[in-house]
């Protein structure tokens, strides 16, 4: 007898690259791949990078990342997509079309600006299309610090407390985003508070610990990715429940990927984005903690490293 067809989650990062392998798409689908969701990609910059910085960028024009949208979207069920590095205006312009034409399933947006190095990764003129056009097409979208003061305009400063954090995730969701989570992770406490509003009304703060470790290259990429990979998983467990499939054959399996196959169709987008956050964040710190004595740059000092993507995974060598 053969077996029923089935599938894995899908999920689907449309951001530039990193060579290196701790940020950008590779970051991304180091995370699919560790939640057990079946990763795909469209890609919208070559970016010359390592653990010290970004030495160069080679933009892909429009017409190609349609196409490489098209060949994923023409043959793939997509659960859930993340954006990171969109570069220009264009590149914002094509994707919140294909929001608009397409499924893409639950859509996250990393509002990605400046690598940590300092490297512009987005141009001037586009952040006001991120602002206006993308946002407001988000389920969710996870700035950092400066990241929110931007959207907020150019004159907002950084939040330097708990409280200018909860007011400027409160202004950040009436531009029409489902949630917004804002992230502690540049502030200097010893505590890292995250802060998730959802335009329900929902809020949440999770705290971990602050790691003391210069291994945080690709820690936003890696938590929107995770984010992606948990809500694509969700999606698929409540469209399986919804038709009856078997969900356990999917390869999605529950220990490896934290996708609750037993999701309810009366899971609210909401529920499912809180509980994508707080599970995504608890691998993150996992992920953190493992690879905090990494030295992986052949010149380690001023070197930021990954974090350790494949920390759920046992190998026996
Ligand atoms: N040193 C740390 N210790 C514990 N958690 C951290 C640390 N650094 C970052 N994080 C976690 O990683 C998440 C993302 O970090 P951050 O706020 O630096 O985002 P980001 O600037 O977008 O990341 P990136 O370095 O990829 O640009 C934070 O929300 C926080 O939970
Ligand atoms: C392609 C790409 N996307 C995003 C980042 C941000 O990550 P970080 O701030 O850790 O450098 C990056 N460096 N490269």
């Amino acid at each position: 007898m053969t077996a029923p067809a089935s599938r894995p989650p899908v999920a689907l990062s449309i951001a530039g690259t990193d060579p290196s392998g701790g940020a950008g798409i590779h970051a991304d689908l180091k995370a699919f791949c560790a939640r057990g969701v079946y990763g795909t990609t469209a890609i919208t910059a070559l970016v010359a990078q390592n653990t010290h910085g970004v030495s160069e960028v080679y933009g892909i024009d429009e017409a190609f990342v349609e196409a490489q949208l098209a060949s994923v979207l023409d043959d793939l069920p997509v659960d859930a997509t993340k954006t990171g590095m969109l570069s220009t205006r264009s590149l914002v312009d094509l994707v919140c079309r294909a929001v608009d034409e397409r499924d893409l399933g639950y859509f996250v947006v990393d509002p990605v600006m400046v690598a940590t190095s300092g490297h512009r990764l987005l141009d001037d003129d586009a952040v006001d299309s991120v602002r206006r056009q993308l946002m407001p097409r988000a389920d969710l979208i996870t700035p950092n610090l400066p990241e929110a003061a931007l959207l907020l305009g150019e004159s907002e400063p950084e939040a330097a407390s708990i409280e200018q954090m909860r007011d400027q995730a409160g202004r950040l969701i009436e531009h029409g985003a489902r949630g917004v989570l804002l992230k502690g992770g540049h502030g200097v406490d010893d505590e890292v508070i995250d802060v998730l509003a959802l335009a329900d009304g929902t809020t949440a703060e999770f705290t971990h610990t602050r790691i003391r470790t210069p291994n945080t290259h690709g820690t936003g990429c890696t938590l929107s990715a995770t984010i992606t990979a948990e809500m694509a998983a969700a999606r698929h467990a409540q469209a399986s429940t919804a038709s009856g499939a078997d969900t356990t054959a999917s390869g999605a399996d529950a220990t490896v990927s934290g996708a609750d196959a037993t999701a309810s169709e009366t899971t609210t987008a909401s529920e499912t984005i809180t509980a994508a956050v707080e599970r995504s964040l608890d691998y993150l710190a996992r992920a953190l903690a493992s690879a905090d004595h990494w030295q992986l740059s052949l010149n380690p000092e001023g070197a930021h490293g990954p974090v350790d993507h494949l920390v759920d995974l046992t190998v026996t060598r």
